[in-house]
This record gives structure tokens, C-alpha cells and sequence, in this order.
């Protein structure tokens, strides 16, 4: 049987008294592009830094294709490649400077590392502004940087923190299209976070609903709609198992922080 690209059994984390991630369930397929959906607070970069073993985790609650996070953590961050929200390319370097520094940072052997590096880039579209320093890149172009840096160590299980929070919407789809080309030319899985509704419902396999560390929903977008009824969009979905929560907590101080980190970023 094949095993799942992850597995999370009963997984709960928290921060003092708060309790980010609650008794999580998940299997994501090997192959898909799978959502983990949710407003500011959910618990879904807790979740995905348990599975990217940043955060610590006891023994048998998570795998990765088969391996268990919390006993083979080396073996297990061999297996991902890992986009967080906060930014991992050097304004100062070119981009093909910092995705060769992945490289050497991932362990790709030394006589593979140009043409890995090349393969990246040009799996990204940035072949032709490999050259230029990542300072003259746009908001979209320095996210699809970041996704060559993941991408350098040709992991199996590609994970991709709200890879277009702050950007505009041709840049929003041109980040998306570049994840379904290389899902397309590498079978890679592709687990995302984003809390755009829109977004999933167009570009991801299946989706997971979280809200206060807990999934509330699981399943394609149209079976997700399909069980609310006709014309139900994920948004309605979402509304209907949060109880209106998505409205009322996007604009909190941590989706402020979060918009004005990507703001940063861009600027
Ligand atoms: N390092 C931390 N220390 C204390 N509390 C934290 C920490 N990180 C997250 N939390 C809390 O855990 C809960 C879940 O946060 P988490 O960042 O996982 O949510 P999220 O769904 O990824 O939201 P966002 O989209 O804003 O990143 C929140 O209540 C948050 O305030």
C-alpha cells in the first residue's frame, strides 16, 4: 500500500495556556496539492512547523511519506521542501546566488548543484532574470525565488506557507500557476496554507477547514460546496462550520502583522 505524503494522528500543540493545534486528523495523498484553510490564528503554521519538525513533537502522531517526524527528523526535512512566510531570499544576492545557497544548505551533491540550480529556476521561470539581484525582483518574482529555493533539493513534499498573502491578483495566479506546472512536470505533493478562500477552491485537490486548532472540514472544494447545497461557495462553507468566525477574526492584530510582514518584504 502506498503510504500517505502525510499523516497526522490526534497531533495537538500549545503555547502556554493557548492551545494552537487541537486533536488534528489529516492524510494528504501522494501527488496532490492539498489546502490547509483558515482564518489568522487557526493553528495552520503550527500545525505545518510540527510536520516540518521546527516545532517538536512526540513519537507516532506524525509521518512523512512513512517516516515518523519526531524519531527521524533529518530523514524527515530531507523529504520537504519548505516556504515560510517570513523572508528567506537575500536582497543582496542575485537569484541565482541564493538559490544556490539552498543548495549547498540542503546538501546537493557539489557536481549536480549548477544544473539543480538551473532546473529550479527555470521550473519557477526566472531563468532570465537569474542574473539580477533579488532587490530588483517584484513581490511575485521574489515568491517564486523562494519556491527554487525549495524547490533545489528536488524534495518530495513541497510546503508552502500563504505563498500569496500581500500580492496582487496577476501575481496571486502567476504563483499558482507555477505550483500546478511543477506539481505537473515533478508528481511533487504540495501542502499550502492560505486563508483565500478563492484560491484553494480553484487550485487545490482537497482542502481542510481549521478553526481554533481543530479541522472542521475535509474534502474536495466541490464535495465540500456540494454537501451545503447549490450554489454554496467554499466561503459559505466556511462560514456554516466556523460559525462567521472568518469575518470576524481576518482583521485582528495578527493578520495586520501578517499583511504588513509581506508589506516589508515587497517594499
Ligand atoms: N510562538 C508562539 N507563542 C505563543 N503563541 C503562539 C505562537 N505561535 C502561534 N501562537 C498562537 O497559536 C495560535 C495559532 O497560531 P498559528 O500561527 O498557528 O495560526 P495560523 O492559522 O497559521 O495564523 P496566521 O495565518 O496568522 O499565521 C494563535 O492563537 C497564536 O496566537
Amino acid at each position: 500500500m502506498t503510504e500517505p505524503a502525510v499523516r497526522c494522528t490526534g497531533v495537538s500543540h500549545s503555547f502556554g495556556t493557548t492551545r494552537a493545534v487541537d486533536g488534528v486528523d489529516l492524510e494528504i495523498h501522494p501527488g496532490e496539492v492539498f489546502g490547509l484553510l483558515g482564518p489568522n490564528g487557526a493553528g495552520k503554521t503550527t500545525t505545518l512547523r510540527m510536520i516540518t519538525t521546527l516545532l517538536p513533537t512526540t513519537p507516532d502522531h506524525i509521518t512523512v511519506f512513512g517516516v515518523d517526524v519526531a524519531r527521524r527528523r533529518m530523514a524527515v526535512r530531507r523529504l520537504i521542501g519548505y516556504v515560510p512566510q517570513q523572508l528567506s531570499a537575500d536582497s543582496a544576492l542575485t537569484g541565482r546566488e541564493n538559490v544556490a545557497l539552498f543548495a549547498r544548505l540542503f546538501d546537493v551533491p557539489r557536481r549536480e548543484r549548477a544544473v539543480q540550480v538551473r532546473l529550479a529556476l527555470d521550473l519557477v521561470g526566472l531563468a532570465g532574470e537569474a542574473d539580477r539581484t533579488a532587490k530588483t525582483y517584484s513581490g511575485g518574482m521574489i515568491r517564486r525565488l523562494e519556491l527554487a529555493q525549495a524547490l533545489v533539493s528536488s524534495p518530495r513534499l513541497l510546503i508552502l506557507d500563504e505563498p500569496t498573502i500581500g500580492l496582487d491578483p496577476v501575481a496571486r495566479s502567476s504563483v499558482w500557476d507555477r505550483i500546478g506546472s511543477i506539481r505537473e512536470a515533478t508528481g511533487m505533493t504540495v501542502l499550502v496554507t492560505t486563508h483565500y478562500m478563492d484560491e484553494a477552491e480553484q487550485y487545490c485537490d482537497r482542502v481542510a477547514l481549521m478553526h481554533a486548532g481543530r479541522i472542521r472540514a475535509l474534502g474536495t472544494p466541490a464535495e465540500l460546496e456540494a454537501d451545503l447545497g447549490p450554489e454554496s461557495t467554499l466561503d459559505d462553507v466556511f462560514r456554516t462550520v466556523t460559525g462567521d468566525a472568518f469575518d470576524h477574526e481576518e482583521g485582528g492584530i495578527r493578520g495586520v502583522r501578517a499583511t504588513r510582514r509581506t508589506a516589508r518584504r515587497l517594499g
